[in-house]
């Protein structure tokens, strides 16, 4: 939990500490109250006081009021400003964690919880820190000071007041015992919630359209269910606490009149009345101990979920990403363009065996290199190790002569324009999104944009809508269509003049006729690039310098188009499904 505390800033640090002094200088004033109290009590006693003399001490009484309320108002105040300070700073540094994360990493925590932990259990651990700060430092302070003010002055009602701390306690142990692993699990089920929520908003169009919607329901109901239960399990037995406080003091004032009665029935009558104003005036310190130790439970309602949080988001900032970026801003010399897989096997984390196996061949530069396969056999995967989404587990992935793992990240990304699957879009316009791309040479500007949808075939569309490359685009590109979406995501890359490209299966929405000019476009606007296509269409790589044939992970067959027909039995199995014996010849 301390070693979240390094996300305060230090000068909030020095904020904490004029804090301490307000909270110190605020105990001074609520202690000092019942000090003028005794005075006023004496006054009164005393034949001959003036009226003024007691207005005077209920005047500094006033004052201590105010001045303690002040103080409290400023503490609160600089309380708040460094729980939203180390809120800012923890959700940066949660932000810059997952931006270094690979797949791995991602997969690994799942994106509902990294949400959770970016925006929830930050706010566990700042309402612990605007709660708390003030509890932790005050109720010591406060507990030690009114136990030496009360000390010796009375063992019965000292007594009294011990025996409501030690009931304090043990109440409160009771409810933290029941209650702190229930509040453990309060952040695992929000993760819970997030996930059903997160699968229902993305999966809506599929949900509604197989009258799925009962399904999910339930499935909503039910991790719901389990976070409202756990809430009204840990909800209910605070409940009880509260009335047991309240009893313990009512108690305690009840016990020290009680005790008081009997010492003031048995005094002389001289000292009747200063009994009696020692007994008023040890019920507020004893008020002052009790209020302490109330403060301390304060914390100890917020404490354990906050400690959890705290957990969870050091996990994250303290996981080390899986792919380290290198220190190469440049390829051998003289290459550009080269991709080199050397014997390169490949296994997911957590999973037991390879997916690609003794994966080999090069791409030189401009050349056309197409995967093909069937659904699973591990075309993106292998792609997908070209820009490090994940690392290879054995052999080597090489880029212009040099191993992808010793290039500084944004030197790499810099060569490769990758388009992928699922084009993802974001919220902007058209122009913001292809243009999206950052390179050594900086954003790409209005001419290279214009150039890179007419490659992409985008530029028909785009002009079609009056606002053109102003258009709206909604988050994810919900307001295009499929085909409109990988034309947008192919010129993104093209637009990037990379050496590069990478096509992980970006033909597969667009008609024949728009699949066939956009890579006689490529070829053309991009013939220096090299171009690796995966695709499931014989017809989107029949043209390639080389087609690789995947099987099961591993290369089945290497060649042009006329060499695969002529020796490659799984080629010829996949184009004789799709093509007849006439237009394959
Ligand atoms: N993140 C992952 N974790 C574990 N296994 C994975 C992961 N992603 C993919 N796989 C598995 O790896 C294998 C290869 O998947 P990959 O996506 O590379 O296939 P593909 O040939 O591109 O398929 P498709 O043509 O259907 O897109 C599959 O068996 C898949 O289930």
């Amino acid at each position: 939990m301390i070693k979240i505390f390094r996300n305060i800033r230090r000068r909030d640090w020095a904020l904490f500490a004029g804090a301490v002094a307000l909270i110190v200088f605020q105990v001074f004033l609520d202690l000092r109250l019942p000090d003028y109290m005794t005075d006023i009590t004496k006054l009164i006693e005393t034949p001959g006081s003036e009226l003024h003399e007691v207005l005077k001490a209920g005047g500094k009484m006033l004052a201590c009021a105010l001045g303690s309320l002040l103080s409290a108002g400023v503490t609160a105040v600089i309380a708040a400003k460094i729980a939203a300070d180390f809120s800012a700073a923890t959700r940066k540094k949660l932000y810059d964690a997952v931006q270094s994360f690979s797949m791995a990493e991602i997969h690994h925590f799942s994106t509902s919880s990294l949400i959770t932990r970016m925006t929830n259990d930050v706010n566990q651990v700042q309402l612990l820190i605007t709660m708390g700060m003030v509890a932790i430092v005050k109720a010591p302070i406060m507990a030690v000071w009114a136990i030496t003010k009360i000390a010796g002055k009375n063992a019965e009602w000292t007594m009294a007041t011990g025996v409501a701390v030690v009931l304090l306690f043990v109440i409160i142990g009771i409810v933290l015992w029941l209650c702190v692993p229930r509040f453990r699990r309060i952040q695992s089920l929000t993760d819970d919630v997030n996930r059903v929520t997160r699968e229902d908003l993305t999966g809506l169009k599929v949900i509604r359209a197989y009258n799925n919607t009962d399904y999910q329901t339930d499935k909503f109901e039910r991790v719901n269910d389990n976070l409202t239960n756990n809430n009204l399990y840990t909800g209910h037995r605070m409940a009880l606490m509260m009335p047991g406080i309240q009893a313990v003091l009512n108690g305690l004032t009840l016990a020290i009149y009680a005790l008081g009665a009997v010492m003031i029935n048995n005094a002389a009558m001289t000292d009747k009345i200063t009994l009696f104003s020692n007994m008023v005036v040890f019920s507020s310190y004893a008020m002052q101990v009790i209020m302490a130790f109330m403060l301390l439970v304060m914390i100890y309602m917020i404490y354990p979920r906050a400690s959890v949080a705290a957990q969870r988001i050091l996990e994250v900032t303290d996981t080390q990403p899986s792919v380290v970026s290198g220190i190469r801003t440049e390829g051998a010399p003289g290459q550009r363009g080269e991709i080199a897989f050397r014997h390169v096997n490949f296994r997911y984390p957590d999973e037991s065996r390879d997916v690609i196996h003794d994966i080999d061949f090069t791409a030189h530069r401009g050349e056309t290199i197409a995967l093909i396969g069937a659904t699973g056999c591990g075309k993106s995967t292998i792609v997908n190790l070209i820009p490090r989404f994940y690392d290879t587990t054995g052999g080597q992935v090489l880029v212009d002569g040099v191993d992808v793992r010793d290039y500084a990240e944004s030197a790499l990304n810099d060569k490769i324009g990758y388009v992928a699957q699922s084009p993802e879009l974001f919220q902007g316009t058209i122009g913001t999104n292809i243009a999206f791309g950052e390179t050594k040479a900086g954003t790409p500007n209005d001419a290279a944009v214009r150039q890179a949808a007419q490659t992409a075939e985008a530029a028909s569309f785009i002009a079609e809508n009056e606002k053109g490359y102003e258009r709206y685009v909604a988050q994810s590109g919900a307001n295009l269509s499929g085909g409109q979406r990988q034309r947008v995501s192919i010129a993104r890359a093209v637009a990037r003049d990379p050496e590069i490209l990478i096509f992980d299966d970006a033909f597969s929405a667009l008609d024949y006729k728009t699949d066939r000019q956009v890579r006689e476009n490529l070829r053309t606007a991009c013939a220096d690039a090299t171009k690796i296509i995966v695709a499931q269409r014989i017809g989107t790589i029949r043209d390639a310098d080389r087609i690789l044939v995947i099987k099961d992970g591993a290369i089945a067959g290497s060649g042009t188009h006329q060499e695969l027909m002529a020796n490659c039995e799984e080629y010829q199995q996949i184009a004789l499904s799709q093509l007849s014996k006439e237009e394959l010849a």
